[in-house]
């Protein structure tokens, strides 16, 4: 049975059936009927793959509309600790961050509707993530907030391995 698990409004957590026999196992990822019945949007329109060494912090994003992005988080391999931060202005939520362990070995899977920004932590040595997202990457549109920011004094390791782009992005203004 698929159990979920909810958050901020429309933030959930959810872990698919697992179907075990003698040759290993079998889940599904991303099925319209499925998002559907939890409200998501079912047309998931892209699917981006990430390998990131121990240590890479990925984030925080997210797209401008209207391009905003709905995003659908598995890890395949390793494990990352996610981190999303609600930007919602009328969210009761508005300004919390919640943050949740990813692995390949649970199998959760994060729902991160639109106007998060999000970011991840990789724990292992090698980290596969797979999202599905509800709108296409437009470069135009991404946005890069820096990481640390004193509103939401997000606890990130301190070894961290930043892009370029992440090292240098700017204050999130509220
Ligand atoms: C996200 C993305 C990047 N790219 C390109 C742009 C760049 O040359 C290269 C690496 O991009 P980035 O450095 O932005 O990749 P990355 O830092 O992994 O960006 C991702 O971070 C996580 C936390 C998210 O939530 C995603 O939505 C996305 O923003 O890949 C695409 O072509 N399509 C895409 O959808």
């Amino acid at each position: 049975m698929m159990q979920v698990r909810r958050f901020a409004n429309g933030l959930m957590v959810i872990t698919p059936p697992l179907y075990r026999d003698e040759r290993g196992c079998f889940m599904e990822l991303s099925k319209a009927s499925t998002l559907r019945a939890l409200g998501l949007p079912d047309a998931l329109v892209q699917s981006n793959l990430s390998w990131s060494k121990y240590g890479v912090l990925r984030g925080l994003h997210d797209q401008l509309e209207p391009y905003a992005q709905g995003k659908l988080v598995s890890v395949l391999q390793g494990a990352i600790w996610d981190v999303v931060v609600d930007i919602r202005p009328q969210s009761a939520t508005y300004l919390s961050w919640f943050s949740f362990y990813l692995t390949a070995k649970s199998m959760r899977q994060l729902w991160i509707p639109k106007g998060f920004l999000h970011g991840f932590y990789a724990l292992g040595q090698d980290n596969l993530v797979l999202y599905h997202t509800s709108a296409e990457y437009h470069a135009s549109h991404e946005r890069s907030v820096a990481h640390d920011s004193p509103i939401w004094s997000v606890p990130w390791p301190r070894y961290k391995i930043l892009s370029a782009k992440d090292a240098q992005a700017p204050h999130f203004q509220p």
